[in-house]
């Protein structure tokens, strides 16, 4: 396996930069997914990855060796996409021959290789049958024994499993997370959906308009999200952004929000309120980190609930609060009705705050 090194990528069409300055480092068999809405930028990294297309400039490097300008057949890489593109006729085991056979390898080395990844892939039972005669969940690990059979220094994968039907995306996921930890594969992986992200990778690199957001692990993106964007895509019911207005009463920060309430800041919530260079402030809360009140509390703002979702073990309530649409997750005893005035309390410790005019996180020093 190997490293990949993205450094300063740009794929430009005329002035507009499908992927714009893209740096990132993708160490031996580390997980990375690609992840952003539609249009990101992802599936054209990828692409300049495996040479499918020209890059404009920056430079592409995988094991020590840069690739920008070798055809992708040599750059040791094997794609696993959407559409798996089996061929009708052939059995599965020919399916994973193929490739090799192009190569012209010895046959014996091909029948070793071919029922390595059927074992690794559990489908040395299916190795006969023809790809009509599989579930989609086969064909997708078909499509995988296919790359896999190649060896290559890293996997290129573009949104694999988005033809499967909901139940068998999650069990291909937990295949796919156990397939990266028992080849420790450098793997590469696009997706539009943030919780395949979160729920896979050991990085993601958060995309949005041909820009790279942020790039870390799931659990420091969840935790600490660089901008509104990052803070708004990833979990899910997305995180609440409140537009506020920060000033200083007896010394003390508060936010006021348009219904004219305020929110005094606990002491590390105003050093970085301090900090800022705006009184803009966005404030984020995700929907565990709020707490519901039927009555009035000291520190609870009033909003009004809009929609009320029970979905068994918790029930989702929308509210209004600042012209701003808030999550907030609830037991499901919790009795709330659609245009009830509640009261809101914010954890201060897991609360994030926002710069309302950079849209960046307000940091701490
Ligand atoms: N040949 C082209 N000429 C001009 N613009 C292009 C071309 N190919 C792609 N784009 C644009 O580049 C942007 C990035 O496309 P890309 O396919 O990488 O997005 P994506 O994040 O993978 O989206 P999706 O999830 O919808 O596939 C899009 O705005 C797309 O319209």
């Amino acid at each position: 396996m190997a490293r990949v090194v993205l450094d300063d990528l740009m794929k430009s069409y005329g002035n507009f930069h499908a992927v714009n300055h893209v740096s990132l480092t993708v160490e031996d068999g580390e997980f990375v997914a690609l992840v952003g809405p539609s249009g990101c930028g992802k599936t054209t990294t990828l692409n300049l990855v495996a040479g499918l297309l020209p890059i404009t400039s920056g430079d592409i490097t995988i094991g020590d060796q840069v690739v920008n300008d070798l055809d992708p057949k040599d750059r040791d890489i094997a794609m696993v996409f959407q559409n798996y593109a089996l061929y009708p006729q052939k059995s599965v085991y020919k399916n994973l021959a193929f490739p090799l056979q192009m190569r012209k390898l010895p046959r014996d080395e091909i029948d070793r290789k071919v029922k390595e990844a059927a074992r690794v892939l559990d489908m040395t039972h299916l190795l006969e049958r023809k790809p009509r005669e599989l579930s989609g969940g086969q064909q997708q690990r078909v499509a995988l024994g296919r790359a896999l059979v190649r060896d290559p220094a890293v996997f290129l994968m573009d949104e694999p499993l988005s033809n499967l039907d909901a139940k068998l995306r999650v069990q291909m996921r937990s295949e796919l997370k156990r397939f990266h930890h028992d080849l420790q594969a450098t793997i590469i992986y696009v997706t539009h959906d943030q919780l395949e992200a979160v729920t896979m990778a050991d990085k993601m690199a958060v995309m949005n308009g041909g820009n790279l957001q942020q790039y870390d692990s799931p659990a420091q993106v969840f935790a600490h999200p660089a901008n509104m964007f990052v803070a708004s895509f990833i979990g899910s019911p997305a995180m609440s952004l409140i537009p506020l207005e920060a000033s200083t009463v007896d010394g003390n920060i508060v936010l006021t929000g348009a219904e004219g309430w305020s929110l005094p800041l606990s002491s590390f919530n105003s050093r970085k309120i301090q900090n800022a260079k705006t009184r803009k402030v966005v404030l984020g809360a995700r929907h565990s980190t709020i707490k519901l009140h039927k009555t009035a509390v000291s520190d609870a703002v009033p909003a009004k609930a809009y929609t009320v979702e029970p979905t068994g073990d918790v029930t989702f309530v929308q509210a209004f609060l600042s012209g701003a649409i808030v999550n907030i997750s609830v037991p499901p005893n919790v009795d709330v009705a659609p245009d009830e005035q509640i009261w809101l309390e914010f954890d201060q410790e897991r609360m994030h705050l926002f710069d309302g005019e950079t849209e960046m996180a307000i940091k701490a020093d």
